[in-house]
């Protein structure tokens, strides 16, 4: 049996119906997996593909699809099944037509209702990766703290590894004691899509909007407002339709750069220097607002 056909059997057993690959087709625009749609012409799954040692990551990505239905906010496809077909780890998903243009002001009430969705502290029941990288998300009653160790602490020492630390360590060590004024608030732990960049989010032919490839966890709310800002932008009506539904305070500004910074150093970690600049730019802005 090949690797396919391991996959068709295992998604046959998970979903209780026969699954017998008509047409295969690859899907290009993702730059972490390789994925398929695999379609029997009644019945198609988006199956994303990597080496086998990634099979935890697709299995975090799994649980964290499920947390988010859960919530019942926002449309999230139906993780179907992770495991080992060969030498590949994969993960079979709901297939869903994202050829819908995003309806900005039902999206920004819908991520609202996501972060009314909250638990008792930060962090979530296990690990998981932003891009690649790993996520720790060990629970703290902290946010500060949560965010100084696991979030903004872990990618500047992998930074230092990479061999940035000359440039980042510096400002880097001064950020990290100055972050309990930076933060400056005690959010609640709201549920979180974690990597909310305008490529994991789109729309039905309804417009209905859809959100997927997630790195969840439970987190300060603007940290997934700050990441829809980073490369570009979700438009006037997502902003204002979720300002509407939860006010957003007026130090979200200083924060959204702090919470961004996380992002732009793991790309700077998994994409190298070109990243560099923008992170060292980010730091010397936040270390101005404090003084
Ligand atoms: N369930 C789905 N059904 C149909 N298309 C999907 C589905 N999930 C994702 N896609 C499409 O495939 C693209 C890549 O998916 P996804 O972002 O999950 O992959 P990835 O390799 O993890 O990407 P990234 O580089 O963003 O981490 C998405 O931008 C989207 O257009």
């Amino acid at each position: 049996m090949n690797d396919r056909e391991t996959i068709a059997r295992r998604i046959a057993s998970a979903t209780g119906r026969p699954f017998r690959i008509q047409r295969e087709q690859s899907v290009v625009g993702g730059c972490i997996n390789r994925a398929v749609v695999l379609d029997d012409g009644a019945r198609a799954y988006f199956v994303k593909l990597n080496s086998a040692d990634r099979l935890a990551m697709f299995e975090a990505e799994s649980e964290g699809l499920t947390a988010l239905r859960e919530a019942n906010a926002i449309r999230v496809p139906e993780p179907v099944c992770t495991g080992i077909a060969g030498t590949q780890s994969y993960l079979a998903i709901e297939h869903l037509d994202l050829a819908g243009r995003l309806d900005g002001a039902q999206a920004g009430r819908r991520l609202a209702q996501l972060h009314r969705f909250t638990a008792p502290d930060f962090g979530w029941h296990r690990d998981n990766t932003i891009g690649s990288t790993p996520q720790h998300n060990a629970r703290a009653s902290d946010w500060v703290d949560f965010w100084r160790l696991h979030r903004l602490g872990f990618q500047l020492d992998l930074a230092a590894r990479n061999g940035y630390g000359r440039v980042l360590s510096d400002p880097g060590e001064r950020l990290m004691s100055v972050l309990d004024d930076l933060i400056g608030h005690r959010p609640a732990p709201s549920l979180l899509h974690g990597d909310l960049w305008g490529g994991n989010i789109g729309a039905t032919r309804e417009g209905e909007p859809i959100i997927f490839d997630p790195a969840v966890y439970y987190g300060d709310r603007e940290t997934d407002l700050a990441m829809t800002e980073l490369f570009g932008g979700f438009g006037a009506d997502f902003y204002t339709a979720y300002r509407e539904a939860w006010p957003v305070p007026p130090e979200y500004g200083t924060r959204k750069i702090l919470y961004n910074l996380y992002h732009v150093l793991n790309h700077l970690n998994l994409f190298g220097g070109g990243y560099l600049a923008q992170a060292k730019g980010m730091m010397d802005r936040l270390l101005a607002a404090v003084r």
